[in-house]
């Protein structure tokens, strides 16, 4: 009945996917283009890949609006959509690079050494004769990223390239958009929900929140100033009586035996203060140090987007 209604009288909601997105990428950058779920990630990779129209505003890629030239702006750019894949289905890997090579006229000299070398990184040659339906999806997504880039384009745009990979294919995966970007200099910008993809790759992020750009720098800075604090780990000699632990850090300590674990907050303290303390205290037999990782940085990141819009 539903179905039907929604057939006959369809009732129609308009939702701004993104707003206020403003950036501009320089050639042979990574860009992480992280956001939670329904962010508008997905939304700002197909206005720029030229699938979908802004409604205003204008995007530019190479001097190219991508809308109005998609044959030239195809040329430019390979995309990989982590859930779907542009292979053929039925055929062979190789015969769906073959169809490539002669949709995009890429010189055979240029298409062979390609294949080569992305064979060789990737690791897909065992399966490069088997049909697409029969790969797994480790194998599927590198065969994937090897059909986005036979054409050299400039840029790549990867939207989650590591869903669902286990660890080995997600170290070849990220060994790969490294070679790629520092060999042939291709601009590559990637969405991702696993952090570590951040870490390993990308020294830029850009940050998408309810469709709107909520950061956009420095990874580093990023972390240095969401990431809440590092927690010290030190083993003793001998037990160190809690007054003397509270006397020094407060509240900021928990002691299991004769190892103490300490948050330290950057704005009020400093791991280097507080191991040399420690030095001075006791006789020291180890010292650990867990900075916050990347993910608690993310988490904190979002958190304080919605305090500061309660609070606006
Ligand atoms: N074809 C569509 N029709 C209507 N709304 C859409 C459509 N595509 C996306 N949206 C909406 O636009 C918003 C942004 O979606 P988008 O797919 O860009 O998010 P995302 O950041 O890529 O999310 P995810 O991390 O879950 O992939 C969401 O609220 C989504 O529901």
């Amino acid at each position: 009945m539903g179905a039907f209604k929604d057939f006959v009288a369809p009732r129609y909601e308009q939702k701004d996917a993104v707003n206020e997105v403003s950036f501009s990428i320089d050639k042979g950058e990574i860009v992480g283009y992280i956001g939670p779920n329904g962010a508008g990630k997905s939304t700002t990779i197909k206005m720029m890949v030229g699938i979908l129209v802004p409604t205003s505003g204008t995007v530019t890629i190479g001097g190219l609006v991508p809308f109005e030239n998609r044959l030239e702006n195809s040329r430019r750019i390979g995309v990989v959509f982590g859930q779907r894949t542009q292979l053929w289905w039925d055929i062979p890997v190789i015969e769906t690079y073959k169809l490539m090579q002669y949709i995009y006229k890429i010189p055979k000299v240029r298409f062979e050494h390609n294949i080569r070398q992305f064979a060789d990184i990737l690791g897909i040659d065992e399966f490069v004769n088997t049909p697409v339906r029969q790969l797994s999806l480790g194998q599927r997504m590198r065969a994937d990223l090897c059909a986005a880039l036979l054409h050299d384009p400039e840029i790549i745009y990867l939207d989650e390239p590591t869903i669902g990979l286990d660890v080995d294919v997600k170290e070849r995966v990220r060994g790969f958009i490294k070679e790629v970007n520092r060999s042939r200099e291709t601009t590559v910008i990637l969405t991702t929900h696993d952090t570590s993809d951040l870490d390993k790759l990308c020294s830029r992020v850009m940050v998408i929140d309810q469709g709107t750009l909520m950061y956009d720098g420095d990874l580093d800075y990023l972390k240095k100033n969401y990431s809440g604090h590092d927690i010290l780990t030190v083993e003793t000699e001998n037990e160190l009586p809690d007054g003397l632990l509270a006397g020094r850090f407060g509240d900021a300590f928990t002691r299991e035996g004769r190892k103490c674990h300490v948050r330290v907050s950057p704005e009020t303290d400093s791991s280097a203060e507080c191991i040399a303390w420690f030095l001075g205290s006791a006789t020291v037999k180890d010292i650990q140090i867990r900075q916050t990782e990347i993910d608690e940085v993310i988490r904190n990141l979002y958190g304080s987007f919605k305090e500061t819009e309660r609070g606006s």
